[in-house]
């Protein structure tokens, strides 16, 4: 049997957004975008139209995360179904009318690919972002991504937890890619983060315009971090923190975290080990912005994803 019997077919990617400012102190996705909307050449390919555009523009400005509510939680079913009115977050009106210009979510009027630019406090390197484990095109250009950048690094962390996914902006299109670089501080631009944002945005649209030209993608596995836990800090009766990241997992994102390792230091210098069952892969290390979500890091399991083959259907 020929791989192409196996191979499954998406339409050409026609309609393609590279979202930033979704947190508006993430410096690097607001920068570039801001570049693109000026200079639109280099995120040029041919056969398909790529727009940049700031999703939070009130948050930029600020240079705060967000207004009323995190933008990055709002794309739900409830927010996106119930009529624009005054009363609204900020973000709830803005995530309606992202998800006219770019949706409806759900349908067949959706962008194709949004690709959403973020940094993170932590020291994750660059990160992809997938919600789905069955998302072939998405699989095959992280696969090519992985490839165009080694012997750089870029890990896959694949969010479709039933409980901790969340309703992104990038939710809108078909196919949604969330992008995390870091670490970088909120508010700074650090070169060597903004390049390698900007380096793996233009391999991802170079597979784009491939797809597009017909080229077919064989059949490959890809290996992916997928979100088991979130862990909170160590807290008091009163919900106060009691202790810190322990200095050996701090920086340690994407590092094998086994029972019994150091996890938490108190502040009285006591060790708080890790007491699940089995070695998982911390990631969100100390996110900043994580402290008001309860949450000193993420684990993960790694495995690895297969992918079939994909072609573009011919007109
Ligand atoms: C640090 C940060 O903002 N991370 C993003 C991750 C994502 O885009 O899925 C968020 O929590 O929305
Ligand atoms: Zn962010």
């Amino acid at each position: 049997m020929s791989s192409r019997v196996n191979a499954s077919y998406f339409p050409q990617a026609e309609r393609v957004a590279i979202f930033g400012g979704t947190h508006g102190n993430e410096m690097s996705g607001v920068t570039l975008v801001n570049m693109w909307i000026k200079n639109r050449a280099e995120i040029e390919r041919s056969g398909v139209a790529v727009r940049a555009f700031i999703t939070n523009p009130r948050a930029v400005e600020k240079c705060s995360r967000y207004i009323d509510t995190d933008l990055n939680r709002a794309f739900t079913p409830e927010n996106l179904s119930t009529a624009s009115g005054d009363g609204l977050p900020y973000e709830v009106q803005r995530a309606k009318e992202v998800n006219q210009i770019f949706g409806p979510k759900g349908s067949p009027d959706a962008y194709d690919v949004i690709f959403d630019l973020h940094n993170t406090t932590s020291n994750m390197g660059s990160t992809l972002i997938l919600e789905s484990s069955t998302d072939y095109f998405n699989l095959q250009m992280v696969h090519y991504i992985k490839k165009a950048i080694a012997p750089e690094s870029c890990m896959v962390l694949l969010n479709e937890h039933p409980h901790l996914k969340y309703a992104t902006t990038r939710s809108v299109a078909k196919h949604p890619v969330g992008l995390e670089v870091g670490p970088q501080p909120q508010g700074v631009l650090r070169s060597n983060i903004f390049e390698s944002m900007r380096a793996i945005m233009k391999h991802a649209l170079d597979f784009i315009e491939l797809f597009n030209s017909g080229v077919e993608f064989p059949a490959c596995s890809v290996e992916v971090f997928r979100v088991h836990e979130r862990v909170d800090y160590p807290r008091d009766t009163n919900g106060n923190i009691t202790a810190m990241v322990h200095p050996h997992l701090q920086d340690c994102d994407w590092e094998p975290l086994n029972p019994g390792d150091p996890m938490f230091q108190t502040f009285d210098g006591r060790t708080i080990p890790y007491e699940g069952a089995s070695p998982v892969y911390p990631t969100f290390i100390n996110e900043a912005a994580y402290y008001e979500k309860q949450q000193a890091c993420i684990t993960t399991r790694r495995e690895t994803l297969a992918a079939n083959a994909i072609r573009k259907i011919s007109k």
